[in-house]
């Protein structure tokens, strides 16, 4: 992610902040980018998303509550099947997964990936089409693979030896003949967050393209013959800006193509290439549109396989947070705001790590605004942090908030689709917030608030 700028000193204003955030010259203006389409600041100030004003949803729903913008996420989702057309492209579902979202995607037409027994279980559960499934996971049980064979799920991406030896035999026992892809570890720094960046080679994702594992997979599928090898797999990180890292991958992958091709004699008809497309969760990011990316990875695919005398293979991609991730924003409501003389204002708000640990395990940057009404304050410059027992406890590292805000203010953090919800926690006995969608002046409940008998409800004391 590009938010990694050390906190350099704010000369203006005499607080810590990052030296890309720029004093707004109107504190209340929404960066468009940064927030889901259907979002504007109504006349009377507070933000307003498909067509409903954030107090009303705040009354109706409480705080904190994640709100997605449903015809948002529908056009990302045509958006990246207009773009790939003539690709299948399956929505990563671990960035948010509910019966909901997959009925969305379903209906928008795309593909889906799911990398756990649950995740799996929740997409049948919402009559998703199992042959539009992928299955990934470094470490698929027993149980999960023989639900997925049994399922009829469309590809399973093997990610080990011991998962190609443990598919094999269950194929054999239940007489299924799987679609499966071999994950190719490609050797690709991406430029990201360490945790969050998986082509490298010391990682536990993958078969080693450089030390010769990729192709001993594919030739043990082969020689094996239970599975149906349909081609290979490179995901090489998430929340990626520089598209040369997806060309250097495509590159690599398609000259193993070319080896299995005339070691084997076997040509593969499909390519997946994976996600971690970035989205804009500050002003200094920039990321490209689909349309942009479909160009240069469709073109770089083409000319490798140009040079290779290769068929060009039926191309995939599993985009998960440029399509969730700025579709919905977090809503929060303040309850203190505390001035630590001469370094920052602390602006406590009623959610925090619980619902976005992004912040705290890869020093994510995000944005905020006053939601419940506009201001004419000046800025100030604020650290939004939660109400957990923990200093790391911080949602927004830094953001400007007219100097007026005050306890009962709501505000509202965008880009918090994807990771947030998929990622909550209950710690310190924080029960997760709703996930609730808006669309034409309607909103629904797509997952309901936790409460505290739910969580007393596993304590079996
Ligand atoms: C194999 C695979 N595909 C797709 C994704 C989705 O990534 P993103 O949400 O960044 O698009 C991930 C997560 O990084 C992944 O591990
Ligand atoms: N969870 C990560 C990205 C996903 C990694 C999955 N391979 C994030 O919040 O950015």
């Amino acid at each position: 992610m590009r938010a990694h700028e050390a906190g350099a000193l704010h000369g203006d204003l005499g607080n810590r902040g990052p030296a890309w955030l720029r004093t707004p010259e109107d504190v209340n203006a929404l960066m468009p980018e940064l927030w889901p389409r259907t979002v504007t600041r109504g006349d009377a100030g507070p933000l307003v998303i498909g067509g409903v004003s954030v107090t009303e949803l705040a009354a109706d729903y409480g705080t904190p509550a994640y709100l997605l913008d449903e015809e948002d996420l529908r056009a990302r989702c045509r958006d990246f099947a207009a773009a790939f057309a003539g690709a299948d492209v399956y929505y990563a579902g671990k960035s948010f997964l509910c019966k909901a979202v997959v009925r969305i995607v379903e209906e928008e037409g795309l593909f889906l990936d799911v990398c756990s027994g649950g995740e799996l279980a929740v997409a049948l559960a919402a009559g998703f089409p199992p042959e539009r499934l992928g299955f990934h996971g470094n470490n698929k049980s027993q149980s999960e693979l023989r639900r997925a064979l049994d399922a009829g799920v469309g590809r399973i991406i093997v990610d080990s030896f011991d998962e190609i030896v443990r598919l094999s035999e269950l194929s054999r026992e239940l007489n299924k003949r799987p679609g499966v892809l071999v994950r190719v570890t490609v050797g690709v720094e991406a430029h990201t967050h360490e945790f969050i960046a998986t082509a490298h080679e010391d990682q536990k994702f993958g078969f080693s393209l450089a030390g010769g594992a990729a192709f001993a997979a594919c030739a043990q599928i082969l020689d094996e013959g239970v599975l149906d090898l349909r081609g290979l797999h490179s995901h090489i990180g998430s929340q990626i800006f520089d598209t040369s890292g997806f060309e250097v991958a495509a590159r690599r992958i398609l000259e193993l193509q070319a080896q299995v091709r005339d070691a084997r004699g076997v040509e593969l008809p499909e390519l997946d290439l994976g996600g971690g497309f970035g989205i804009a969760y500050t002003t200094q990011d920039d990321p490209a549109t689909p349309g942009d990316l479909a160009k240069r990875i469709n073109k770089i695919v083409e000319s490798e396989c140009e040079m290779a005398a290769l068929r060009v293979p039926r191309l995939s991609i599993e985009p998960g947070r440029a399509i969730v991730g700025p579709a919905v924003f977090t809503l929060y409501e303040v309850g203190t705001v505390k001035d630590v003389d001469g370094i920052r204002t602390y602006v406590s708000v009623d959610g925090g790590m619980s619902d976005n640990i992004r912040t705290a395990l890869y020093d994510a940057s995000y944005s905020a605004t006053l939601a419940n009404r506009s201001s004419i304050a000046e800025p100030m410059l604020a650290r939004v942090v939660g109400k957990h027992c923990e200093s790391g406890d911080i949602v927004v590292k830094d953001e400007f908030l007219p100097a007026d805000v005050q306890p009962g203010d709501l505000v509202a953090v965008p880009g918090t689709g994807a990771y947030c919800r998929s990622m909550a926690s209950n710690y310190n006995h924080v029960p997760r917030p709703p996930v609730v969608a808006v669309r034409d002046g309607a909103a629904r409940v797509i997952v309901r608030r936790e409460t505290e008998d739910d969580l007393l409800a596993l304590d079996v004391g």
